[in-house]
């Protein structure tokens, strides 16, 4: 494998953003901002053993996760996201034909968003496969859905079906088996290609002050962190949480995965009550699924309690930590 060669076939022939003046190609990209908007960065790194594994994933998979983990921390500020670039430490083992079809899988996610790779570096490992994506993304200036935007009184949401991510990554694990394939293929499909969530963050963007998080530590993580930023305390019920009518089938602790499996890459927000049934409606009208999970409580104190039955339970900010495994 040659490391020019290499980057001159991930290059792209052609740009979706015309304000890109110089992408890759030069020592670092350059482009022109918009007036009237905010620019959004995020990274975020994958690494083999820790967030997947090469014996169980393709380098199409791998490509697709790191970039769709990176898009759903622009659509949690409520953004667009437009450029992206993508640094790998490659191992031996690693064929030129591994690299093309991860850039490939990227590639084609990224078209789905018009967004153009601008950069990134590639670099040799002894150790296990590293990828790390920065994207970089814009919001009208002012409207990013920020984690201290809670406020008493708001309603609690989330987009989509929870715990099936964990599911999936269980079934991968050898930790679960089911009879059922289609079962089985479905958890996986979620845990290895998240669709993040933009069209639902660009819709929080319009409307005013909705707290935003993406779920990838787990929701009583993600609860936790906005009601940290936002100086609230948090209700939610058991029974409004949406989750796969399969799930508790396969586990009777199913509860775990919901609150604390992660990599969901569903949004959890927060927004005013008066605007809840509109932004309910536009959701719905745009096919983006909704779900009243609580309600936020009162400020001071920043706890998230768990309504189970008639039980109140504290959830703390347990979920996915690197530095203490503590499930
Ligand atoms: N090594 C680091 N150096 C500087 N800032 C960091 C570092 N690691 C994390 N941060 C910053 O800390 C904040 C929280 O990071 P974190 O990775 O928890 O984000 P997240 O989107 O909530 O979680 P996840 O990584 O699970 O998607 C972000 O502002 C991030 O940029
Ligand atoms: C092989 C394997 N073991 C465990 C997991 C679970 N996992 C890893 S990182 C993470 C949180 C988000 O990561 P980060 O905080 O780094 O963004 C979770 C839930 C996995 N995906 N693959
Ligand atoms: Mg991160
Ligand atoms: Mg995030
Ligand atoms: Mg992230």
């Amino acid at each position: 494998m040659d490391e020019f060669e290499l980057i001159h076939r991930i290059t792209p022939r052609s740009l979706f953003h015309r304000e890109i003046e110089i992408g890759i190609g030069d020592d670092a990209a350059v482009y022109e901002s918009k007036k009237g908007y905010q620019e959004i960065v995020c990274v975020d790194t994958m690494v083999d053993g820790v967030h997947f594994l090469s014996s169980h994933s393709t380098p199409a998979d791998i490509g697709y996760k790191a970039l769709a983990v990176n898009i759903s921390d622009i659509a949690a500020m409520g953004g667009i996201p437009k450029f992206y670039l993508v640094s790998i430490a490659v191992p031996s083992g690693w064929r030129e034909t591994d690299i093309e079809a991860m850039y490939e899988e990227m590639n084609k996610l990224a078209k789905l968003y018009q967004m153009d790779v601008i950069g990134g570096d590639t670099v040799s490992t002894h150790g296990q496969m590293v990828i790390t994506v920065t994207v970089i993304g814009e919001v009208e200036k002012g409207k990013a859905c920020l984690r201290s935007h809670a406020r008493p009184g708001d309603i609690v949401f989330v987009t989509g079906e929870l715990g099936s991510s964990a599911a999936g990554l269980s079934f991968l694990l050898g930790e679960q088996s089911a009879e059922d394939d289609r079962l089985v293929e479905h958890f996986i499909e979620r845990h290895k290609r998240p669709v993040p969530r933009v069209k639902a963050g660009l819709i929080c963007s319009r409307y005013q002050s909705v707290a935003l998080n993406d779920i990838s530590d787990g929701l009583a993580s993600e609860l936790n962190e906005i009601a940290e930023a936002s100086r609230v305390s948090i209700d939610i019920y058991q029974d409004l949480i949406p989750r796969s009518s399969d799930l508790h089938k396969l586990r009777s602790e199913w509860e775990e995965w919901v609150l604390f499996g992660g990599e969901d890459f569903e949004l959890v927000g927060t927004i005013s009550s008066d605007q809840w049934e509109r932004f309910d409606q536009e959701c719905t009208s745009c096919g983006v699924p909704v779900y009243k999970i609580g309600r936020v409580s009162r400020s001071g104190e920043a706890n998230v309690f768990y309504y189970r039955g008639q039980d109140r339970i504290l959830l703390e900010k347990k979920g996915y930590n690197h530095f203490r495994q503590d499930r």
